[in-house]
């Protein structure tokens, strides 16, 4: 069978480790490059010397460029401006740029969505089947409670994580607004300090927990008088995310270009 050649985007990083071994692991794709920022310590070095093993034959390169007109699908678990810029040279390449980074603008957005009318970019704040799955029932609940029921959305994640609310809350509390038939910019209540005032009625609340090592953890409560419910999902291994990014390179193959996300992916649009 043809496997894809795949450029994996900040190498060294949580997410960059873990890819390549789940890229490494699969039978229907191989690595041709990846990235790290100008000045690491890995650029110039064989990929698999620099994670202490045996040469790969893979380069460690700090030209995005230089990796991406290998690859066939890049993907990128990097920073916001980071992304932008490899976004513009992928859309040039033609190439499947499978986006997990988090903390984006709405200028960001609008960037990967102008690149997104010449390649195939799928973006989601989180790649795993279950989480995918939670928004999905995220938004049916909402659909079927009134504001009787408060929504709010906690998450948890380890203490390096530099972005609040996470992606994956704002996908669900997107879920949750879309369910509601209601726009979250306009019921959205993150960063609560002080005297707050009382909750207003039909808002969609955010907290966020940043310590240890925590994976990702996030709660959608709906809170009614005299009951909740509470929709949960627990991350406890990276690799639900790099797995679903591969699926996600596999699947842009071939596809119209679109800015499109893990739900069309995974079936659940
Ligand atoms: N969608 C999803 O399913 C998931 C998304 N994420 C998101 O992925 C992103 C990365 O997370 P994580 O791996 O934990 O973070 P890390 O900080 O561990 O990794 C990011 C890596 O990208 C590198 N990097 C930054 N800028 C560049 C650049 N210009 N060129 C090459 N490499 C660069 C960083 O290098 P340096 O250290 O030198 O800055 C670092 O090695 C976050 O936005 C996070 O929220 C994480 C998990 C799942
Ligand atoms: O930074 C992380 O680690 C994670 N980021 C994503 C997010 O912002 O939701 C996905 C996952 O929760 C891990």
């Amino acid at each position: 069978m043809d496997t894809i050649g795949i450029a994996v985007m900040g190498a060294s990083g949580r997410m960059g480790r873990m890819l390549i071994e789940t890229v490494n692991a699969s039978d229907r794709a191989h690595l041709v490059a990846v990235t790290e920022r100008p000045g690491h310590d890995w650029v110039g070095s064989d990929l698999g010397e620099a994670l202490g093993g045996a040469a790969s034959g893979v380069p460690v390169v700090d030209d995005p460029l230089e990796a991406i007109v290998k690859a066939q699908a890049v993907i990128d678990f990097t920073s916001p401006e980071a992304t932008v810029a490899h976004a513009k040279l992928t859309a040039q390449a033609r190439a499947v740029h499978v986006i997990g980074t988090t903390g984006m603008s709405d200028a960001d957005i609008a960037a990967l969505d102008a690149c997104a009318r010449h390649a195939c970019i799928v973006r989601a704040g989180n790649m795993s089947l279950g989480v995918n799955l939670l928004v999905r029932l995220t938004q049916q609940v909402a659909a079927a409670l009134d504001e009787d029921f408060d929504i709010e959305v906690v998450e948890a994640h380890h203490r390096h994580k530099v972005d609040a609310p996470s992606g994956t809350a704002l996908m669900l509390g997107e879920a949750a607004a879309h369910g509601r038939g209601v726009a979250l910019a306009d019921v959205k209540d993150s960063g609560r300090d002080g005297i707050t005032g009382e909750r207003r009625r039909g808002d969609i609340g955010f907290s966020a927990i940043r310590g240890g090592d925590v994976v990702g953890e996030h709660d959608v409560i709906f809170a009614a008088d005299g009951e909740r419910i509470v929709l949960r999902h627990l991350a406890t291994d990276r690799a639900i995310f790099s797995r679903g990014a591969l699926k996600a390179a596999l699947w842009g193959q071939g596809r119209a270009p679109g800015h499109y996300s893990m739900m069309s992916v995974l079936g659940l649009a």
